[in-house]
């Protein structure tokens, strides 16, 4: 199969440390033996402290979102340098440069594109774009809840819902820099309109994009109804 995994920035960048990258790479390198593989990573904690930064020096929102971008980037080579020569030694752009650098057989990773979307939606977006038949979505919580499982006890894990549903909860949620509140609309609309098989689960257990890739009950299921 041609599978999306985007990689939370809060998955690899939790601690400054090359643990998670060298497990994912593990990982990633073991599924290029029977699937064609493309990675998009978040920014994280240190994409959110330099907007922070410069939307404090009195920066734009589209300004802000060009500095997480780079900080996407930034984390993408660094798993780059983790999968070593399993990947294609150059981060792409773009949904074309990702396509064109796929022909080297060689591992994609990429971080964000242009403002006004997270690295929920470039993943989307890509999945789309290179016809892909997965989107894997590894985050910091277990999948969707019914509401923020970090702030309510009581929040509840949501086993499956359709990509119009997710829709409808995400609506209203916050859109600024840095903050594009635990899944972005523009992703869902992506997954919508294309149909894509779509997963979200915990990325703090790496066996879990394993889990995800060969189909297993885990995390939040995307449907199209
Ligand atoms: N309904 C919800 N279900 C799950 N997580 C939620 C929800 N609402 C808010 N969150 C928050 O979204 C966070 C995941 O989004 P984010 O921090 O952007 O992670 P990532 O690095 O994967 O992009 C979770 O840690 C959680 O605190
Ligand atoms: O294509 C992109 C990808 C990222 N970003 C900006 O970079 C930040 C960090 O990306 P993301 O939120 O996806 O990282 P994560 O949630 O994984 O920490 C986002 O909040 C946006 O401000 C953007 O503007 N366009």
């Amino acid at each position: 199969m041609k599978i999306v995994v985007a990689i939370g920035g809060s998955i690899l960048l939790k601690d400054y440390d090359s643990t998670r990258f060298k497990q994912y790479s593990k990982i990633l390198k073991d599924l290029t033996k029977e699937h064609e593989i493309f990675v998009v990573v978040g920014g994280g904690k240190p994409a959110r402290e330099y907007i922070g930064v410069v939307r404090d020096l009195g920066a734009g929102e589209a300004q802000c979102d060009d500095i997480g971008i780079e900080v996407t980037r930034i984390n993408a080579k660094l798993m780059l340098s983790a999968l070593g020569d399993a990947a294609y030694q150059r981060v792409p752009h773009n949904f074309q440069e990702a396509l064109e650098f796929s022909s080297s057989g060689k591992i994609i990773v990429m971080g964000g594109t242009e403002p006004a979307h997270s690295t929920d939606a470039v993943s989307a977006i890509l999945a789309e774009y290179v016809h892909a038949d997965k989107l894997i979505n590894l985050t910091s919580v277990d999948g969707m809840y019914t509401k923020d499982p970090n702030k309510y006890d009581d929040a509840e894990l949501v086993k499956e819902i359709t990509a119009t549903d997710l829709l409808d909860f995400l609506n209203g949620k916050d859109m600024k820099a840095g903050t594009y509140e635990f899944f972005d609309t523009t992703a869902v609309q992506m997954i919508k309109r294309s149909d894509l098989e779509t997963v979200i689960a915990n990325g703090f257990e790496p066996e879990n994009l394993i889990k995800a890739v060969n189909g297993e009950d885990i995390g939040t299921r995307v449907i199209n109804e």
